[in-house]
């Protein structure tokens, strides 16, 4: 049953007389339970995917539904409930807020859905174990490094346990230790239920996923399954996908 439906997906930016078609004709499913990983080159229309399933964006033409929502008919209100209620972010820019300290920052999606503090409580243990950053909970997010603000971001992100996992870039400002950790926590995560998306340039962080879309001007280029490959096999299929895409392009 998909959880996300894309047809026919087009997005144009205008920038004066000059017209840049990011996304030409993006379509595809998404399961319940999925855990997708998206490459492609820079520019290739990525993130603007991303922004489009995060409802932060909308499409210039064709159809997005999340849980049977039309994603195109919200207004900004709607979409900022449906965000809060549905999605989970790891994104780039982090947006945390430096008025508060990270354990604010992490409780504040449950502080807004009126959850008690004992359960924050309960629910941040283990996440703060697994991502190393209970030493951190009580600084400011100007007081910490980009990878540990990244780290902040998933536990903020994770603690809703929303039904969709958004994530661009996630391993990015990380070192491999704490990657893997993080991707561990995707992998359980995933394992219990939630669906996971996310924009990466890494193929040892896509080697995780169980399925890798790529993305070329603005359209899938091609896809791969993990299935029953062991995550080594995999890696190496979707290095040898990145090399195809890079030179000639890839083959269905
Ligand atoms: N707000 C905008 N206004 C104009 N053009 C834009 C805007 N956002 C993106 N683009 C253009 O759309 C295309 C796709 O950009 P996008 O950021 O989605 O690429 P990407 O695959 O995420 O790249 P990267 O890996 O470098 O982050 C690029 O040509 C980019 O310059």
């Amino acid at each position: 049953m998909p959880i996300l439906t894309l047809e026919h997906i087009k997005r144009t930016f205008t920038e004066g007389q000059n017209k840049v078609e990011a996304l030409k004709d993006i379509s595809l499913k998404i399961d319940a339970g999925d855990y997708v990983a998206i490459m492609g080159e820079s520019g290739a229309g990525k993130t603007t995917l991303l922004n489009i399933m995060a409802t932060l964006d909308q499409p210039s033409g064709g159809e997005i539904k999340l849980k049977e929502q039309d994603l195109s008919k919200l207004n900004e209100k709607n979409a900022a409930k449906f965000r809060r209620e549905n999605l989970g972010f790891v994104f780039q820019n982090f947006n945390l807020l430096d008025t508060f300290n990270n354990r604010d920052n992490i409780f504040l999606p449950l502080v807004l859905a009126k959850a008690k503090y004992e359960d924050m409580e309960q629910r941040l243990d283990p996440l703060a174990k697994q991502l190393e950053i209970e030493q951190i909970l009580d600084r400011f997010p100007y007081e910490i490094s980009g990878g540990q603000r990244q780290r902040i971001a998933a536990a903020r992100a994770l603690i809703t346990q929303p039904e969709l996992l958004l994530a661009d870039e996630p391993t990015g400002a990380l070192d491999s230790k704490n990657a893997a950790a993080l991707l561990d926590l995707f992998d359980q995560v995933n394992y219990e239920g939630q669906t996971i998306l996310m924009v990466t340039h890494s193929a040892v962080t896509a080697s995780y996923s169980k399925r890798t879309l790529f993305i070329k001007d603005g359209r899938i280029y091609h896809e791969l399954f993990r299935g029953e490959q062991s995550k080594a096999a995999y890696f190496e299929k979707i290095t040898n996908s990145l090399t195809a895409l890079a030179s000639k392009g890839a083959k269905r």
